[in-house]
């Protein structure tokens, strides 16, 4: 039986523990204790209580456990460096990571940096908390996994086998890289004006916004093209137009995950999505005023609510 620890507790972190445990030995690490018996609402509203096997971060230093088949980070994109650094004490260095966050921050960096194999996933998956004990699997999607330098891809196979086996569809891929950047594209169209205006992703068709989002588009289009990154299908402007829109089309009554963030007074995801495609504008000298503005928007917003 493989064995995997999930550091971060929060909506991704336990839908894969709900999923995972009945297959795999699962110990799910948050800084907080967590309530033994836990719910997972299915996307058809069945709940399903079992016992999650939760740590503290305290406690896991403390017993020092065998080290597990791999470590999944599920925390935030700006907690996930310290989030694995905490583990430092209890985990080789040659543990395989992986890395479930959005945007295209802690995916190079902890590439980078962690002497063993680094995942990275992107999944179209969609949960969300709801209070101590239970998480809402509100949508099901598909997982991708793969590692940015093409270097673990029988480790990635083994483990999309094993999520796939877990209920949670997913494929080993070698485009990990255009995978993340794509998602990375959709999420600076949407989440930062939805945050911003506080609306549903399906109030931006309608004006002024629809201006706005195509504005950024076009600015993401710029980058993404000197960075080498395709649209999943089409070209161009184009391609680009038409993802973002199809996403828009397919989840118009959401509240996206940032603007979430916002109404519930936590900082935002802002440094790992526009972050990484203003740094790729300044360096080709492309223009990025819709992204730069969106970024300090956020950012005023953010030193508000704390
Ligand atoms: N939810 C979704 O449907 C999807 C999410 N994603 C991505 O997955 C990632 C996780 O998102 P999501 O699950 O929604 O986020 P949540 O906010 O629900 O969960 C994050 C969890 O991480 C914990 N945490 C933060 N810092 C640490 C730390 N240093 N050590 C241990 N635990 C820590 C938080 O706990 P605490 O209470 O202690 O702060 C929280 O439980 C994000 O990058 C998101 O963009 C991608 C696709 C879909
Ligand atoms: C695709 C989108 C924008 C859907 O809401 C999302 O991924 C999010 O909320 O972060």
């Amino acid at each position: 039986m493989s064995s995997h620890w999930i550091i971060g507790p929060g909506a991704i972190g336990r839908l894969l523990a709900h999923s995972l445990s009945p297959v795999a030995a699962v110990t799910l690490v948050g800084r907080r204790e967590l309530a033994e018996r836990q719910t997972l609402t299915s996307p058809v509203g069945e709940p399903h209580t079992q016992r999650l096997n939760g740590v503290t971060l305290e406690q896991l230093l403390r017993d020092a456990p065998a080290p597990p088949a791999f470590v999944h980070i599920t925390t935030k994109a700006m907690s996930a460096q310290a989030a694995l650094e905490s583990l430092a004490g209890v985990i080789s260095p040659t543990t395989p990571i992986v890395l479930w966050q959005n945007g295209f921050l802690a995916q190079p960096r902890i590439t980078q940096a962690w002497p063993g194999p680094v995942l990275c996933a992107t999944t179209t998956e969609g949960a969300y908390v709801n209070g101590e004990a239970c998480v809402v699997h509100a949508g099901r999607g598909h997982t991708f996994i793969g590692d940015l330098n093409n270097r673990h891809a029988e480790l990635a196979k083994n483990l999309a086998l094993q999520l796939t086996h877990a209920g949670l569809a997913a494929t080993p891929v070698e485009d990990i890289r255009r995978r993340l950047w794509q998602k990375l594209a959709v999420n600076a169209a949407v989440n930062p004006l939805v945050a911003r205006y506080r609306i549903r992703n399906g109030q931006l068709r309608d004006r002024p916004f629809r201006l706005y989002v195509e504005a950024v588009i076009e600015e993401v289009a710029g980058i993404l093209d000197k960075e080498g990154i395709a649209p999943p299908s089409g070209a161009g402007l184009e391609g680009w137009r038409t993802l973002v829109w199809q996403v828009v089309e397919n989840t118009a009554n959401n509240r996206a995950s940032m603007f979430q963030d916002v109404l519930a007074g936590r900082p935002t995801e802002r440094a790992a999505i526009l972050g990484p495609l203003i740094d790729n504008a300044k360096r080709h000298q492309l223009p990025c005023e819709q992204l730069v503005a969106l970024d300090q928007a956020l950012e005023n917003i953010e030193a508000q609510l704390s």
